[in-house]
């Protein structure tokens, strides 16, 4: 029989999200592996603990299968995943009633953990990823904001102007979101010491003319006209709120890393409402400068870069110099692994909708992908996050298939 890990975090106060706990002792965090012949076990030596597939599997390591995780994987879908594994935490939905507002469940630490691991533990993806939002540190750079159920984000002041920008703060990360620091370096013991399962923790962040798409908007936008008003008749106030999001994005990357994400991907899902000329001039140069800066510091820590309907950047996507593009499904996998060239690792491509095809449909559609994507160098995951309303089945479904593929 398996052992199953399970979160047995030692923080017993939870504080509110609004005062951030300056630090806490990890020493007291252990992680506890049960297994169902031994019970409770001893913590495994650190030094014992390989690399997670999804790592090796960027990094273009012989592996035996792709890894699978799903985008926005954490919440949404989930409603009772007592039906899986009767033992695990309260479902996404119980917690939502209990804490109604996404920025209290996204800037607690133990509801963090336990949101973000909710799916690892039904699902054991390859990839646990962070449970909260590209827009988290907006506070922190002095730009309020709140998440509305219902509505989505929603900027209080949105800056339109130079004295706008001149108000937005550089962001510390680990003055303004130690939370964050905190569970990904709880996220990391916990999947690091399961031995059945050696996930990756991910981190992200949201990229600079995406972060600029909702302050300046004030919002979600359909035609984006503010942020392209500013863009294309006062450059120059966007260039600088561009260039504040480049510098605190990369130090928050840095942060993350240095916390226990040991791969990040940059959201950059707004970037294709512009034409290739002024993604040139208004989204390539900062996420550059974005990734330079963060392989000076990390050499080795993976980048990943999505897009929302990249199919006419993919190359342009690439001059980034990440190392793993994440597609959606507006491109075929086969087209577009040979456009990006062999140096760049694929995530992604399947279409959200395939998770309420049949389980015959979903199965074709995923060693479609898999073998268009070829060996290696391959992340099997959605075109972009999973819809509200999947059937959790299908998900379980994806997740099996996914698992039990060798090439
Ligand atoms: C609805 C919304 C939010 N924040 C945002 C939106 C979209 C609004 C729009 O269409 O303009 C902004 C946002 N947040 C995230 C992105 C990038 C990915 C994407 O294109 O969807 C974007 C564009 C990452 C994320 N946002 C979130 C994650 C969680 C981690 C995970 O992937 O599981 C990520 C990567 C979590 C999140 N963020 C939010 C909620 C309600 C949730 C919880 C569950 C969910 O509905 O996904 C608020």
């Amino acid at each position: 029989m398996s052992s199953i890990c399970s979160f047995t975090s030692s923080i017993s106060s939870i504080s509110p999200f609004t005062s951030p706990r300056k630090s806490l002792n990890y020493n007291k965090y252990t992680p506890i592996i049960h297994s169902s012949l031994q019970g409770t076990v001893a913590e495994p030596k650190a030094s014992s603990v390989a690399e997670p597939l999804l790592l090796n599997a960027v990094r273009g390591e012989d592996v035996e299968r792709p890894p699978v995780w799903l985008m926005r994987q954490a919440g949404r879908y989930m409603k009772a995943d007592e039906i899986f594994i009767p033992f695990t935490s309260k479902s996404y939905q119980i917690i939502c009633e209990k804490h109604p507002s996404f920025r209290e469940r996204s800037e607690n630490v133990d509801l963090v953990v336990e949101i973000s691991l909710q799916p690892w533990k039904v699902f054991r993806p390859d990839g646990v990823i962070l449970f909260s939002d590209i827009l988290t540190p907006l506070s922190g750079m002095n730009i309020p904001f709140d998440i509305v159920k219902g509505k989505g984000p929603v900027i209080f002041n949105p800056l339109r102007t130079a004295d706008d920008v001149d108000q937005v703060r550089e962001f510390v990360p680990e003055e303004s979101v130690p939370y964050v620091g905190e569970a990904l370096t709880i996220l990391r013991k916990e999947v690091e010491f399961c031995v059945e399962n050696k996930a990756a923790v991910l981190g992200f962040v949201g990229a600079p003319f995406t972060l600029a798409s909702y302050v300046v908007e004030g919002g979600s936008s359909k035609h984006f006209t503010k942020i392209k008003r500013l863009a294309f008749s006062q450059p120059k106030v966007l260039h600088a709120l561009l260039q504040k999001f480049a510098t605190s994005m990369a130090k928050y990357i840095q942060y993350q890393a240095d916390s226990g994400a040991q791969t990040v991907q940059i959201f950059d899902s707004w970037a294709t409402e512009l034409s290739p000329v002024d993604f040139e001039e208004f989204s390539l140069p900062y996420l550059k400068q974005i990734v330079d800066t963060v392989k000076q510091s990390h050499p080795n820590l993976p980048l990943i870069l999505y897009a929302s309907g990249s199919g006419g950047l993919l190359e342009r996507l690439a001059l980034t110099g990440v190392d793993v593009v994440s597609l959606d499904w507006s491109v075929d996998m086969a087209e577009g692994r040979k456009r990006l060239g062999p140096d760049v690792a694929v995530q992604g491509n399947v279409d959200p909708g395939v998770l309420f095809g049949s389980k015959e449909f979903i199965t074709n559609r995923i060693n479609d992908v898999v073998k268009k994507a070829g060996k290696g160098k391959h992340i099997l995951n959605l075109g972009h996050g999973i819809v509200v309303g999947t059937p959790e089945e299908n998900v379980a479904h994806f997740f099996e298939v996914a698992k039990g593929i060798r090439y």
